[in-house]
């Protein structure tokens, strides 16, 4: 008899996924699953092809093939601004709020997708550092700052799946802290969570499990609770 794991089915399905920016080849094949309410990272080195799977989920790359079956639905051949609307939410990696427009207008600036979405109250709730700078400009915002806004204008839009690149990039290790309180109430809230890392022991707090690329490829599998028995092997793909 198949275990539940099996049984359940994924939220996000992706299967031998392949993707090009012209003529480059760069995901050769690309197969995971994320299912509801999990937390999973992408981890590997450099150019592994962390953020093109991402991009690819959005539809946001040159070309793709194979698979990505979002709750049922298949997001390759879809026009990539239908994606956002099943309720997929992609924080990049560059961040991508608007220096020029304070707290509150990023906040509120993308628009409500779906039902169900974070009001800015619950927002600022989850990143405290947020709360009474509402009319702060996006330019005075320190990059740990940042990071959350552009994570909490995502979780107004009604967004379950949320695709966070690099989130921890750059970020003293007090905020890194801060963003793992958040994502981890985010997971109790019911949200699904895609993580490209490049900080496993960043990822090792909130994750429940790890794929492991190299080359355009996912190598590995690792449960969060087998991360310490697999530590060499971890080493290997991040050349750490
Ligand atoms: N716009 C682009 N045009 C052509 N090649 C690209 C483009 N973006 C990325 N690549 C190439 O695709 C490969 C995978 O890059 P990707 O950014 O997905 O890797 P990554 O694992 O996310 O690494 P990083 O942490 O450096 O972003 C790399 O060889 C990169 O040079």
């Amino acid at each position: 008899m198949p275990d539940g794991a099996t049984v359940k089915t994924a939220m996000l399905e992706v299967s031998d996924l392949q993707a090009f920016y012209g003529e480059s080849h760069v995901l050769h094949g690309v197969n995971l699953e994320v299912r509801q309410g999990e937390v999973v990272t992408l981890l590997g080195r450099n150019g592994a092809g962390k953020t093109t799977t991402m991009r690819s989920i959005m539809g946001i790359v040159g070309k793709r093939t194979g698979s990505i079956r979002f709750q049922g639905q298949e997001l390759i051949g879809m026009a990539p601004h239908r994606i956002p609307r099943l309720g997929i939410g992609y924080v990049p990696e560059e961040r991508g709020i608007f220096a020029s427009l304070n707290v509150e207008e990023n906040l509120t600036l993308p628009p409500v997708v779906k039902d169900g979405g974070m009001t800015v109250q619950q927002i600022y709730e989850l990143f405290p550092n947020l709360q009474g700078r509402g009319s702060t400009q996006g330019t005075r915002l320190s990059g740990g700052e940042q990071q959350m806004l552009a994570i909490a204008r995502i979780l107004r839009t009604g967004a379950t799946m949320i695709l966070l690149d690099e989130p921890t990039e750059g970020l003293a290790p007090v905020i890194i802290e801060q963003i793992g309180v958040a994502v981890r109430k985010l997971k109790q809230r019911g949200f699904t969570v895609l993580l490209v890392e490049q900080n496993f022991r960043f990822a090792a707090t909130i994750a429940d499990r790890h794929y492991m690329m190299e080359e355009g490829r996912v190598m590995d599998m690792i449960p969060n609770n087998q991360l310490a028995a697999n530590m060499e092997k971890l080493h290997t793909y991040l050349g750490v």
